[in-house]
């Protein structure tokens, strides 16, 4: 289906630095489009959540609009969306380009936001976040559609189902586990120590064993009681790593305050190291061309997830609210390696909603709820929200219940897509685990 833009509409349009810097990429035939680098070992298709009424099929996650076409006797440029392309200038969209219906592509083209609208206009538009972060497209759809702009409201933005695409994941990894059984009688094997009583830690644990078992991974456990000794520790640490069966080791923190946790974790073997927390593992991961042994669950299934959701995040702007060993610096670090521009938010950031604003796609991982709310967000932006904090919950199965950082009811209203809490990225921190480890067990057994 073809639409068209008036020519003072395109004459607003100033094409941004990602998709010239593409253009010109694709007008020399030596050089090949960087695509962000694949972090799965198993080659996984695209998921897309089902959950909203927009959604991406991954066919049309690349469009091309003709240039100028028909431009003398239409007075516009005409836009074919997508299939039928004239002499084409490449956009690379954003992930969350809506398709309403099967034959009416709709495409919210947020590499336009250059664009020259009056304040207004943007602001009324910036409401409706299916096309909040396209002032140029947005109106010129609506007339099409003949729906009001003020219709707005109705949109929100795609839930990234993080356990679906977990779920999806951890059932290649079964599969993968049980080849290797097959063909060399071995499986992978993870062991976990855990100290003290602490809920949210069980049931982080008891997730994870239920996901080796359901994996055909063995799982092991050295449970210690809040006032064990540092040498208990270190005693079950150091058995783990001598024995064979054990690919992965992970302490489940945080560790009691009389424990050393720098000291435990230093006695953690490199290629045992699953959780990616030792030193060489987060250098590596933040030095170019060196390749770390793991990458840290929880930054791993971030990026994961935004490149299962088609998030592009190459030249994107990311903020990454926290800067935590676990989490917030591995998470930049990362996001920096598929070539995003990252800032980092912290507990001393002055005007953190400012900084946030700007940014395309929003990480939160500070542990506060309700932290980031929806003024914090530019219009269409991706938000990947790994804050966890257990609320007293008496009705709840387990007395608690996990509240995010992101204010929900806010966000996904400006938002593009989000991930909830729970059910976003806690799953998929627990199936990079099992990814690590049988990366660990393939690379202990030298099988490919
Ligand atoms: N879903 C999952 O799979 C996982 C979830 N989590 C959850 O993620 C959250 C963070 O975990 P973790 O990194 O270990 O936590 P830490 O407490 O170690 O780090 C929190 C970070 O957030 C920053 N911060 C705290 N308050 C604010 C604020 N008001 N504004 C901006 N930044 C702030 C801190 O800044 P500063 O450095 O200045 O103190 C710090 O860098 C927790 O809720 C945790 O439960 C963690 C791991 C996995
Ligand atoms: N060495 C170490 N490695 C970790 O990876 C690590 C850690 N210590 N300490 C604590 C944090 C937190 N963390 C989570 C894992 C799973 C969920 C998870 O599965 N969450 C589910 C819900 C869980 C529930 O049932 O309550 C969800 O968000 O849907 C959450 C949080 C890993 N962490």
């Amino acid at each position: 289906m073809a639409f068209v833009w008036h020519k003072w509409l395109r004459k607003s349009i100033r094409f941004p630095s990602t998709s010239r810097a593409l253009f010109t990429l694709k007008s020399d035939p030596s050089q090949e489009i960087i695509k962000s680098p694949p972090l799965l070992s198993l080659d996984l298709p695209d998921i897309w959540t089902s959950n909203s009424k927009y959604f991406d099929p991954p066919s049309i996650r690349e469009c091309r609009i003709s240039k100028d076409s028909s431009d003398s006797s239409t007075k516009g440029i005409e836009g074919v969306l997508p299939g039928d392309f004239g002499p084409e200038i490449s956009l690379r969209l954003d992930a969350w380009h809506c398709c309403m219906e099967e034959d009416f592509p709709l495409f919210p083209l947020s590499e336009f936001s250059e664009s020259k609208f009056s304040k207004e206009d943007s602001a009324s538009l910036m409401k409706w976040p299916c096309m909040g972060s396209c002032p140029v497209i947005a109106p010129v759809l609506a007339a099409w559609l003949g729906v009001e702009l003020g219709a707005a409201n109705e949109c929100s933005a795609r839930v990234i189902d993080g356990k679906l695409v977990a779920e999806k994941i951890r059932a290649g990894i079964a599969a993968e586990v049980m080849r290797m059984k097959e063909s060399i009688g071995k499986v992978p094997g993870l062991a976990v120590i855990l100290v003290g009583q602490r809920r949210d830690s069980k049931t982080y644990v008891r997730n994870k064993r239920i996901a080796c078992e359901e994996a055909g991974i063995n799982f092991v456990m050295a449970k210690f009681s809040d006032t064990c000794s540092e040498d208990e520790v270190c005693e079950a640490l150091s058995s783990f790593n001598e024995n064979p069966s054990v690919h992965g080791i992970l302490v489940q923190l945080p560790l009691p305050h009389h424990l050393d946790e720098e000291k435990i974790l230093n006695e953690l073997r490199l290629e045992k190291d699953v959780d990616g927390f030792h030193p060489l593992n987060i250098g590596n991961l933040a030095m170019r061309g060196r390749e770390p042994l793991f990458i840290p669950c929880t930054p791993k299934g971030c990026v994961e997830l935004l490149l299962r959701s088609g998030v592009d995040i190459m030249g994107k702007r990311a903020v990454v609210i926290g800067r935590s060993n676990i989490v917030g610096l591995p998470t930049s670090l990362l996001l920096q390696r598929h070539h995003a521009t990252v800032s980092t938010v912290h507990a001393l950031t002055k005007n953190p909603e400012q900084i946030t604003c700007e940014a395309d796609i929003v990480v939160t991982a500070a542990g506060v709820p309700n932290l980031v709310r929806g003024n914090w967000l530019k219009p269409g932006a991706v938000v990947i929200d790994v804050g966890t904090y257990p609320l007293e919950d008496s009705t709840s199965e387990y007395g608690y219940r996990l509240i995010g950082d992101v204010c929900y009811e806010e966000a996904v209203t400006v938002a593009s897509a989000i991930t909830p809490v729970p059910g976003g990225v806690g799953p998929m921190t627990i199936a990079m685990l099992l990814v690590n480890t049988l990366d660990s067990a393939k690379r202990a057994f030298n099988f490919s």
